[in-house]
C-alpha cells in the first residue's frame, strides 16, 4: 500500500468535444440511488487489523482545507505543519508509516504564497479555490485572471467553481466553454471542477454537469464548496462516480473525485473509501485520483489512529488544528 509520497496527479484529462447526445442521455434514478446510498453506512465495517491502513489512506487523500475570512499567514503555516506531519510521530511509527502526509493544502488565493512557502521541500501541493469562490458570480475575465494569479503565487492545483445558472438553464455549451477557458488558464496546474451539487436542483443535472466538465477537461470533479446548504452526500457521490466510470469507459481517461464539505468523521471517510473501491476500483484509491475536501476530518482520524495504537482516546481539543 503506497501512502506516503504525495503524488503528481494522474495523466491529465485532455477532454473531448462537447457531445450533447451523451449529455442528454445522462440520467439518474433517484430512488435506486438513494436506496443504495442508504445501505452503505454500517454495511462495510473495516476489519480491525486493516483499520489503521485504511485510516492512513484517508489521511493521504485529504485536501487539508482552511477557507475562513480570518485566515492569516501564521494560521496557514500551522496548518501546513499539520499537513507535513498529520498524525503524532510516535503513532505514525507504530503503524509503520513515518512519512505519511496529507494530499494537499487548500486555501484562498491570498493564502497561496504563505502556504507554498510553508510547504517548500515537502512535495505537498497547494490547491487554491478560485473563480470567485464560492458563488462564482464575479466578472468572467476576473475569474479567469484569478486562476493565473494563483498559479503564479505557487498553486499547482486549482479548484474552480462553475456557474450554476448554466446548469439550471440547461446551457451545456456555456458550461463547456467556461470550463474550457478555466482549464486553459490553469496551464500546467491541475483543475478540479466544483459543481456545487447542493444548488443544481436534480441528480440528473449533477450527472450532466459532471459529464460536461469532464468533456471540457476537468482533471477532478468535486461536489461542493463547503458553503452550500447541502454539501457532499452519498447519493450525489454515487452519481458523480458513475459519471466518472462512464467517461472512463468511453475515453479511457481517469478523472479524479473529490467529495467536499461536511465530512468530519473517520467513519464517514471509510464509507467514502469503500464506495470508491466498489464503484471505481482500487486504482482510484490514491491521492492522484481521490481527495477529501475537509477542514476538520483529520482530527477525528488522528484520534481513531491513536485509539488503534494505544487502545485509548485522547480529548478532541488535543487535535485542534485539524
Ligand atoms: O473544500 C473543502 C470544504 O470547504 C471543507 O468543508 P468543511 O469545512 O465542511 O470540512
Amino acid at each position: 500500500m503506497q501512502h506516503t509520497a504525495p503524488q503528481t496527479l494522474e495523466t491529465r484529462n485532455p477532454g473531448t468535444a462537447l457531445n450533447l447526445d451523451r449529455v442528454m442521455r445522462a440520467a439518474a434514478n433517484r430512488s435506486a440511488i438513494e436506496r443504495r446510498a442508504a445501505s452503505l453506512p454500517g454495511r462495510r465495517s473495516v476489519k480491525k487489523a486493516h483499520q489503521a491502513a485504511w485510516l492512513a489512506r484517508a489521511v493521504s487523500c485529504i485536501d487539508l482545507t482552511t477557507l475562513a475570512g480570518d485566515d492569516t499567514a501564521g494560521r496557514v503555516a500551522r496548518l501546513c505543519g499539520k499537513a507535513r506531519q498529520p498524525v503524532r510521530a510516535d503513532l505514525l511509527e507504530a503503524i509503520g508509516l513515518p512519512d505519511l502526509t496529507v494530499g494537499a493544502v487548500c486555501v484562498y488565493h491570498d493564502m497561496v504564497a504563505p502556504a507554498a512557502s510553508a510547504l517548500r521541500g515537502s512535495g505537498i501541493p497547494v490547491a487554491a479555490v478560485s473563480t470567485g469562490f464560492p458563488a462564482g458570480l464575479s466578472p468572467f475575465h476576473l475569474r479567469v485572471a484569478e486562476i493565473g494569479e494563483s498559479v503564479a503565487a505557487g498553486a499547482s492545483e486549482i479548484d474552480i467553481v462553475i456557474s450554476r445558472r448554466h446548469v439550471l438553464t440547461g446551457d451545456w455549451q456555456a458550461l463547456y466553454d467556461e470550463m474550457r477557458a478555466f482549464r486553459a488558464a490553469c496551464g500546467e496546474a491541475h483543475v478540479k471542477a466544483i459543481l456545487a451539487t447542493g444548488e443544481l436542483g436534480t441528480l440528473r443535472n449533477v450527472a450532466r454537469a459532471s459529464l460536461v466538465c469532464m468533456m471540457a477537461g476537468a482533471d477532478f470533479i468535486k461536489t461542493s464548496t463547503g458553503k452550500e446548504g447541502v454539501n457532499a452526500t452519498l447519493p450525489v457521490s454515487l452519481v458523480m462516480m458513475r459519471a466518472i466510470r462512464d467517461y472512463h469507459d468511453w475515453t479511457g481517461i481517469r478523472v479524479g473525485y473529490k467529495p467536499a464539505g461536511g465530512i468530519s468523521k473517520a467513519k464517514d471517510a471509510l464509507t467514502y473509501l469503500a464506495l470508491v473501491k466498489e464503484e471505481l476500483g482500487d486504482r482510484w484509491l490514491r491521492p492522484d485520483l481521490f481527495r477529501f475536501g475537509a477542514s476538520s476530518l483529520l482530527g477525528d482520524i488522528e484520534r481513531q489512529i491513536e485509539h488503534h495504537v494505544t487502545g485509548a482516546y485522547s480529548a478532541s481539543w488535543r487535535h485542534a488544528l485539524a
